[in-house]
């Protein structure tokens, strides 16, 4: 499904991804673990295509077409998806109108038919039910006010409603209760399917229990030093990076 091969990225003039290959075959969740500053979020705005990050070298494919060579909007509508470590208020713009608007523009492009408003409407219900959200909170502007718990949860409806084929969630835990990690962790887990891949970026092994990942790896320094299965976590909590970084 997703193959990195190689890959080197900048931004601001400096490299951060420094030769990373990853490969997330179809059906697999895959966990990324590293320390601070290592380039779990680069990758992530790589993969998406945020301005300003600059692919120097490599490649990323996803289900063999190169994602790199599509623009941010042709890789959401190919159903990559990617849940922020820090979601964007955009004010003067209510939840349920961006979510509209964003499903509809995919539709649109893979040539599917728009979602009538009534449709779009018990959707939108049955899925901010299931992950505990106010359906009133989704008439105010997106994550204007909201707390760092609410905008991730709102991070994970986006994501049911969008059902992308690929996802990567980076830090979707932290600012997290313990009932709503629980909750968001069975909205993803709900997600888990033979046609899609996940990649779960997080720094804490708790997040693992809820999300079980298929493989866990390693980025230090811009490139995966390690990977293994979920039992990697739990070395890295025990032991720290120590050891991964430097074989960096
Ligand atoms: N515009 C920029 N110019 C220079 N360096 C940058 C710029 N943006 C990010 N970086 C650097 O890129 C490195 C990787 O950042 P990134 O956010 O990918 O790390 P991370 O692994 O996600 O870290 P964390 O675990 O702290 O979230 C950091 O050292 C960061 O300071």
């Amino acid at each position: 499904m997703l193959s990195i091969k190689n890959l080197h990225a900048s931004v601001g003039g400096t490299e951060i991804l420094k030769g990373l290959t990853l490969d997330v075959p179809a059906g697999e969740v895959h966990a990324i673990m590293g320390p601070n500053g290592a380039g779990k979020s680069t990758l992530s705005y790589v993969l998406t295509g945020r301005e300003g990050y600059e692919v120097t070298k490599g490649s990323a494919t996803l289900d063999g077409e190169d994602l790199l060579a599509l623009a941010a909007n042709e890789r959401a509508a190919r159903g990559v998806f990617l849940s922020f470590q820090y979601p964007l208020e955009i004010p003067g713009v209510p939840a349920l109108t961006f979510i509209r608007t964003a499903l509809n523009a995919q539709r649109k492009a893979r040539g599917e038919p728009e979602v009538a408003a009534p449709a779009f409407l018990k959707l939108a219900r049955e899925k901010a039910a299931a992950l505990k959200i106010d359906f009133d909170m989704l008439k105010r502007a997106l994550n204007v006010g909201f707390s760092g718990g609410e905008k991730k949860r709102m991070e994970i409806l986006q994501m049911a409603m969008l059902e992308p084929r690929f996802l990567i969630l980076d830090e979707t835990d932290s600012g997290l209760d313990i009932d709503a990690l629980k909750i968001v962790s069975e909205g993803v887990n709900a997600l888990r399917s033979p046609e899609r891949g996940m990649l779960v970026i997080t720094h804490y092994q708790r997040l693992l229990d809820h999300i079980r990942p298929d493989r866990v790896h390693v980025l230090s320094a811009g490139r995966i030093v390690a990977s293994g299965g979920p039992e990697l976590a739990l070395e890295l909590e025990r032991e720290g990076y120590d050891k991964y970084a430097r074989a960096a």
